[in-house]
């Protein structure tokens, strides 16, 4: 697989983010009536947005994806990420691996994982939960329904241990890590799974890969307002 890496991941206080991303034949699977013809495309251009407001934030050292899939790989990568293989073992093994690689470039920094489903993320609103993220050795951002997460981060030094998948706003609190969830954050929140979950986004304000597929997806017969 291609690595490339246009972060040096030198500022050693700065964070560095995994973001796990899925195999496209399996990806969005909750969209596939809805995107039709374009769900891979959309999965690619989601997980486009997240990966550049990542690297655009001031906070972020840089950011590495964990996948198996050598199209996204590709795409991920011409943006700055560095780009590692899936150890093919589910979410949480994706994550602890590319965890591994960021103790390795980045030993004094803090840690993240990030999900890959975040097209309207904004670096200032990254930056926040990274500034408050900093003072608890491990933390978490819930999602907006406040049953999953979207980011779950550790200072450095501190075991990065990953709960993914499902409710695990639960798992991430009894495992001890601390909830973050000031004001003015939705869209690091906003992850999207559903047709409304994109609405949703869109009405934040989504990216500019994002913008394009969606864009298509409702001029195509698929496509339905949700209700
Ligand atoms: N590298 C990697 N990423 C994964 C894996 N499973 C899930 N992900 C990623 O984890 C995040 C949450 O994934 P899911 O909600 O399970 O999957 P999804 O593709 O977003 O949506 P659905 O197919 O509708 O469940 C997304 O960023 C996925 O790309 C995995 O086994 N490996
Ligand atoms: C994997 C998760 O998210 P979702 O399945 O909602 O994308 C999660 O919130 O832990």
């Amino acid at each position: 697989m291609r690595r490339t890496e246009r972060r040096d991941f030198g500022r050693e206080t700065g964070w560095t983010i995994v973001v796990p991303v899925k195999t496209l034949v399996a990806a969005k699977t909750r969209l596939a009536a809805a995107a039709g013809p374009h769900r891979a495309a959309l999965a690619v251009a989601i997980a486009c947005d997240t990966v550049a407001a990542a690297l655009a934030c001031p906070h972020v050292a840089g950011v590495i994806v964990v996948t198996a899939d050598p199209v996204p790989a590709e795409a991920l990568a011409a943006l700055g990420a560095r780009v590692v293989a899936d150890p093919n073992a589910g979410l949480n093994a994706a994550l602890r691996s590319g965890g591994a690689e960021a103790a390795l470039l980045a030993p004094a920094g803090p840690i993240g994982a990030l999900q890959a489903d975040l097209p309207a993320l904004r670096p200032e609103e990254l930056s926040v939960v990274l500034s408050c993220a900093a003072d608890f050795d491990q933390s978490f951002v819930p999602d907006a329904a406040e049953i999953g997460t979207t980011f779950y981060g550790v200072r450095p030094g501190v075991v990065f241990a990953p709960r993914f998948g499902g409710e695990s706003r639960a798992r991430h609190l009894g495992g001890g890590a601390k909830e973050v969830a000031p004001d003015g954050i939705p869209s690091v929140r906003r992850d999207v799974d559903t047709p409304s979950d994109l609405e949703e986004a869109v009405a934040l304000g989504v990216g500019p890969h994002t913008a394009a597929v969606v864009r298509k997806l409702k001029e195509s017969s698929t496509w339905r307002t949700p209700s």
